[in-house]
């Protein structure tokens, strides 16, 4: 039974999925960094918001862990690349907290508009300072988007509403999309120039970090009221707040900082300065959203191998994982035969696929397939880190769907590019399920496939087949099947044999020594 920890307050709706899905399932939250670290490694998921950090650490001692999911959007708390690397998956929720994402940023527009936080405090404080908060419409006034995609148009949705003229800067988005939004594309300068309200909705990245930098604030229009519920590390801090302090800036609201969680910062007490602790996401809709939907992902890939919103891996739907099952298999086997007969560097993979196999997802074919071309240089080498593997190697890897007729009901070929020239193999499964080898290096055989192998290219020769069974014979190894193919009758010939006992070198050599023979070698499938 799949093993999932809890490290972070989320909603019980969870546990009880995990549960109800026959996945065991611990809540431990608040656990510092070495606790996490000793106890991981008995976890096959862990399900995380945003305070646990699954560093590379983490990660590097979690030897059992094959997914991480993110009860939310953000995933700067996790290294993605060292997740990828040790084959672990990472999946988010990216629209479970969106709307309640949007209405914090409606909600912190409004409360800068009006001075709310201040007034409140004042006003209990007994003070009734009427004539001291002199507030802002929304009405007509311009909300500058940076970031407009699932939170940033759902913003933008709400503010039209306000009747507020809305502008964008987002270098994705398409002139079609930002029409449909009903907002206006703009340069960031422009932005910069016309917003009386800017919010920000992307992620923290090399292009985003500090995109409100000192430089950028200058540009803004007296009076800006700035907003942040996206990332803390969008905005330059201590900028903001000699904007503030210098009165250029007439109010900022912001919900994350660069470092959270954040219980000091210059511009705690600073006029104008609105703050909620990391509550973007934080209403019990999206919570009850995004942990409903994270418990499921996990453990739809827990127990069917179907991927959903995974940031390192091709989606695969639940329903569609089972009907993929053999076609990985036979993928693997496929990758694993041409990675270990070929010598020469690899520099290319090519998919191709045919018959039933056409009709589906090829991705997780081809992430099996590299799986298995690669496993000859990787032991932790699988699905998920197979394409990330490949690129680093600079292995060029090509997909390509055949709608035509074929000789088999479904064919799934696989060929590998070296400097020596192409070289493939290609496997049907019978019946829908038993994976078959249907050609290597050009010859057609029809062998299945075993744990250990032996593969020999030979002369067809007569007496050749006596007498490789009477050497592995005085080696002490059964043959369990044999398989024959040839160019034509005299020509080259290729042997498949699956053998009961492991080959040992000696008994290789022996067999390299026999008349006709050209190459021998050991397969481990
Ligand atoms: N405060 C919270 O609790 C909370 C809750 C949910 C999401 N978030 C954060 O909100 C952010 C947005 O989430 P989303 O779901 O809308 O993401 P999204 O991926 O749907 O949208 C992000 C948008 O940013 C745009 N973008 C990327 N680089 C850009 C750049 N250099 N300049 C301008 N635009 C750029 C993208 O094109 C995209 O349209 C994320 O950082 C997420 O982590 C925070
Ligand atoms: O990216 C997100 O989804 C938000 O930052 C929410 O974070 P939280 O789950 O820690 O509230």
């Amino acid at each position: 039974m799949p093993k999932v920890l809890i490290s972070d307050k989320m909603s019980p709706k969870a546990p009880e999925i995990f549960r109800a899905r026959g996945i065991e399932v611990h809540e431990k939250t608040g656990l510092s960094k070495d606790e996490l670290a000793a106890i991981i490694g008995d976890y096959d998921g862990l399900a995380i918001r945003s305070s646990t950090k699954a560093t590379a650490a983490l990660i590097a001692a979690a030897k059992n862990l094959k997914v991480i999911g993110r009860a939310g959007i953000g995933v700067d708390n996790v290294d993605v690349p060292a997740a990828s690397a040790a084959g672990v998956v990472v999946m988010n929720t990216p629209f479970g907290n969106s709307i309640t994402t949007a209405e914090h940023a409606i909600a912190l527009m409004f409360a800068l508009a009006r001075q709310l936080p201040e007034a409140d405090a004042s006003t209990q404080a007994g003070k009734w300072e009427k004539n001291r908060f002199m507030g802002v419409e929304l009405t007509a006034k311009t909300l500058g988007l940076i970031g407009a995609g699932n939170i940033g148009s759902i913003v933008a949705d709400r503010a039209l509403g306000l009747k507020m003229k809305v502008i964008a800067y987002d270098p994705f988005l398409t002139p079609e999309r930002a029409k449909d939004m009903g907002v206006e594309k703009v340069t960031l300068d422009d932005l910069l120039a016309k917003a009386d309200f800017i919010t920000l909705h992307t992620p923290l990245t090399d292009s985003t970090r500090n995109i409100l930098s000192a430089e950028a604030l200058a540009k803004t229009k007296k009076g800006v009221r700035i907003i942040n519920c996206a990332r803390g590390g969008l905005i330059d801090e201590a900028a903001l707040k000699a904007g503030l302090d210098s009165g250029h800036i007439g109010g900022a609201a912001l919900d994350v900082f660069v470092e959270e969680p954040a219980t000091a910062s210059p511009l705690f007490g600073t006029p104008g300065f609105i703050s909620t602790p990391h509550l973007g996401a934080s209403t019990d809709e999206a919570q009850v959203n995004v942990a409903i939907q994270v418990a499921e992902q996990m453990a739809d890939f827990l127990l069917t191998g179907g991927v959903t919103n995974a940031l390192n891996m091709p989606s695969l739907s639940a329903e569609d994982a089972p009907k993929l099952r053999p076609y990985m298999a036979l993928a693997e086997k496929l990758g694993l035969i041409v990675g270990q007969l070929e010598t020469a560097e690899i520099r290319g993979v090519k998919v191709e696929v045919e018959g039933a196999a056409a009709q589906l997802n090829i991705k997780p074919i081809t992430g099996a397939v590299l799986a298995g071309v690669m496993r000859s240089f990787s032991d932790t080498v699988n699905m998920v880190n197979a394409p990330f593997l490949a690129r680093e190697r600079n292995i060029e890897v090509a997909e390509v769907r055949h709608e035509r007729d074929t000789d088999y009901q479904t064919l799934v070929r696989v060929t590998v590019r070296t400097p020596e020239g192409e070289r493939s193999v290609a496997g049907t499964l019978l019946g829908s399920q038993f994976p078959r080898l249907v050609e290597i290096f050009g010859i057609k055989v029809e062998a299945d496939f075993s744990e250990r192998m032996l593969f020999i290219i030979n002369e067809d020769k007569p007496g050749f087949i006596g007498r490789l069974g009477t050497t592995l014979g005085e080696a002490g190894v059964n043959i369990g099947t044999f398989h024959l193919g040839r160019r034509g009758a005299g020509a080259e010939a290729i042997l498949l044999l699956s053998v009961d006992q492991p080959i040992p070198e000696q008994l290789l050599w022996n067999v390299c020594r026999l008349p006709g023979v050209k190459t021998v070698k050991a397969l481990k499938l």
